[in-house]
C-alpha cells in the first residue's frame, strides 16, 4: 500500500492498480483525537444488526465493468457508521444550510440530518442557518430539533430558505468559529459544493475540530462522479405531466404541436429521461447536441415529415439548448446571476416564435402550436418516494461520516452504494450527457428525430477488430456510469 497525501488529495494505492482516492480526515491535521465507542453499539435498533458498521477499509470501486487483466482503478471510502467517532455526543453542535436552486427532497435531508444526529448520535445541538452562505454572517440562525423538522419533508422548497452569491470564505469560517460549530452540513449544487470546498481549505488552515460535509443536491444531474441526485426522480416524474398535456393538446388539433421547455442549464439528462420514459415525444433537444432549424437534416425539415405522417408532434427542450442560436438571432444578453451563473435567454419562447414563422409562410402548413414551461414546477414539490429514501440514506451517511471524523466530502451514491468523495472530484468538471453514449442511442432510437450530425460532425470510429470499451479513465467511461445509472446494462 503506498499513500500520497496533502490538503487537496489523499490517494491509496494497493495492488493491481488499485487507488482509493481516500477523503480528508480530523487527525490528518488534528493528530492524537480521542475517540469514543460508537453510541449506535447500544441503540437497540441498530444492536442486533450483524455487521452493521463498516469496516474500515470498505471501498467501492468507480467502475463496475473489468477486464479480467485490467487494472482495479479508482475506488471512493465506502459510507456509514464506524465503530468509532471522533466526537462525544454533548461536544457536538452541527448546522445545516442549504444553497443554490430549490430541488425536491432538501426539506428531507435537513430533517433526516436533524433526526440522526438526534436519535442516532445523542446530539442536541443543531442550528439552522437561514438563507444560504450569506446566512452564516447576515442572519439570526434556528434551532432544529426533531419536532420542529417532523413533517418539513412533505413541503416543497427548503425550510431554511435559499440564496445565490454572498460567499464569503473567511467571514463563514469566522462565524462557524465565533458560534463554536463543529460539524457543518452542507446542501447544495456544484457551486455550493465548490464554496463548501473553500471553507474546508481554510478550516483546516485555521486547525479547527470542524467537519465539513456535503450533501449534493443537483436537478440537472450536473454533478460528477455521482450516480444521480435527490429530486432528479421527482423532476422526471413531473415532468411527465406537462409531456402528457402538450401530447393532449397537440393530438387534440389538426398539425398540433406541443413545446415543453424543461430544466437544465448546460445539461440535458432531466429532459433525456422525461422523453424516454414519456414516449410521446417526437424531438428532445440538449445542450450537449447541437442542432439547426434550417435545410436538409434541420428540425423545421423534420417537422414538417413528422406533422405530414402523424398530425401532431411533441418537441422537448432543455433551457440551455440551442443558446447559440438564439444568440446569433438575439441580442445577447450576457447577463450573470449573484452566483456567476450565465442567465439564459428562453429558448422555448424563441423555438416556438420560429416554428410559427416557418409554418406561416405561404404553402406550409397551419399548425396550432403550444408552449408549456413547468420549469419552476418541477422543483418547487417535495420529494416522491424513492427520492425521500434516498435523501435519507443521504443525510444518514453524511451523519456517520462527521461523526466518524472525515471532512472535506461530499456524499454520494456511486455504482449503487454510498460513498464519501472528495470534494476536488466533484468539483473539477460538470456531469454531461454524452451524445456518442448508448444512453442517447436509446433516445435518439425511440423519438426518431435526426441526430442533426453535418456529414462532417460524425464519430470516428477506428478501425480496430475490438472496439475499445469504456474501461479506460475518461469523459465517456464517467458518463456512461452515470447517464445509465438507472438501467444498468
Ligand atoms: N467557485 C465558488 N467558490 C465559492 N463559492 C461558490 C463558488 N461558486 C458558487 N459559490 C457559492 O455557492 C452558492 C450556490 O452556488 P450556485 O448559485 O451556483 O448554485 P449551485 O450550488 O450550483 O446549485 P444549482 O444547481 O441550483 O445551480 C452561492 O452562494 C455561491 O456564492
Ligand atoms: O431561477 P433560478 O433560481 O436561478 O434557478 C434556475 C436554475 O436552477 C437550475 O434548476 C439549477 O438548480 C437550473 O436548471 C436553472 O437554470
Ligand atoms: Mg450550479
Amino acid at each position: 500500500m503506498g499513500l500520497v497525501s496533502n490538503s487537496q488529495m489523499k490517494l491509496v494505492t494497493g495492488d493491481a492498480g488499485y487507488v482509493l482516492e481516500d477523503v480528508p480526515h480530523l487527525t490528518d491535521y488534528i493528530p492524537d483525537l480521542p475517540t469514543y465507542p460508537n453510541p449506535l453499539r447500544s441503540n437497540p435498533a441498530y444492536s442486533v444488526v450483524k455487521q452493521y458498521f463498516v469496516h474500515v477499509d470498505d471501498t467501492v470501486p468507480q467502475k463496475v465493468v473489468v477486464h479480467k487483466n485490467g487494472p482495479r482503478g479508482t475506488h471512493f471510502r465506502r459510507a456509514g457508521p464506524r465503530q468509532k467517532v471522533y466526537f462525544e455526543s454533548d461536544e457536538v453542535h452541527a448546522c445545516i444550510v442549504t444553497c443554490g436552486g430549490l430541488c425536491p427532497g432538501l426539506n428531507t435531508v435537513i430533517r433526516e440530518i436533524v433526526c440522526s444526529l438526534y436519535y442516532m448520535y445523542g446530539v442536541n445541538k443543531v442550528l439552522g442557518i437561514e438563507g444560504g452562505y450569506r446566512g452564516f454572517y447576515s442572519k439570526n440562525t434556528i434551532p432544529l430539533t426533531p419536532k420542529v423538522v417532523n413533517d418539513i419533508h412533505k413541503r416543497g422548497g427548503t425550510f431554511l430558505q435559499t440564496s445565490r452569491g454572498g460567499h464569503d470564505t473567511l467571514k463563514i469560517v469566522d462565524s462557524i468559529q465565533d458560534r463554536g460549530i463543529n460539524q457543518v452540513y452542507i446542501i447544495g449544487g456544484d457551486g455550493t459544493q465548490k464554496g463548501a470546498a473553500a471553507i474546508y481549505e481554510e478550516v483546516r488552515r485555521r486547525g479547527l475540530k470542524v467537519v465539513v460535509a456535503g450533501i449534493p443536491k443537483t436537478i440537472d444531474n450536473d454533478i460528477p462522479v455521482i450516480d444521480r441526485s435527490f429530486g432528479f426522480d421527482t423532476a422526471v416524474e413531473e415532468a411527465q405531466r406537462a409531456i402528457n398535456a402538450a401530447h393532449v393538446e397537440a393530438e387534440s388539433a389538426e398539425n398540433g404541436v406541443g413545446v415543453v421547455k424543461l430544466m437544465g442549464r448546460y445539461c440535458g439528462f432531466i429532459a433525456m429521461y422525461a422523453t424516454l420514459a414519456n414516449r410521446d415525444v417526437d424531438c428532445c433537444l440538449i445542450p450537449e447536441s447541437p442542432f439547426y432549424l434550417e435545410g436538409k437534416g434541420g428540425l423545421l425539415e423534420f417537422m414538417e415529415k413528422r406533422l405530414k405522417e402523424n398530425g401532431h408532434m411533441v418537441i422537448v427542450i432543455a433551457e440551455g439548448a440551442g443558446q447559440d442560436l438564439l444568440s446569433e438571432s438575439l441580442q445577447s444578453l450576457d447577463q450573470k446571476d449573484a452566483s456567476g451563473n450565465k442567465q439564459l435567454q428562453d429558448v422555448g419562447l424563441w423555438i416556438s416564435q420560429r416554428i410559427k414563422d416557418h409554418f406561416a409562410k405561404p404553402c406550409k402548413m397551419d399548425v396550432t402550436l403550444k408552449y408549456i414551461d413547468p420549469t419552476y414546477m418541477i422543483r418547487a414539490i417535495p420529494g416522491n418516494a424513492s427520492d425521500n429514501v434516498f435523501c435519507t440514506l443521504l443525510a444518514q451517511s453524511a451523519v456517520h461520516g462527521a461523526m466518524a471524523g472525515y471532512t472535506g466530502f461530499t456524499d454520494g451514491l456511486v455504482n449503487g452504494r454510498q460513498t464519501y468523495i472528495p470534494f476536488y472530484r466533484i468539483n473539477e468538471r460538470q456531469n454531461k450527457v454524452v451524445i456518442t453514449d448508448r444512453m442517447w442511442a436509446r433516445l435518439l432510437s425511440s423519438t426518431n428525430q435526426p441526430s442533426f450530425l453535418g456529414p462532417t460532425d460524425g464519430i470516428e470510429v477506428k478501425n480496430e477488430e475490438e472496439p475499445k470499451t469504456q474501461l479506460l479513465d475518461g469523459e465517456n467511461c464517467e458518463a456512461e456510469t452515470q447517464s445509465n445509472s438507472h438501467f444498468h446494462q
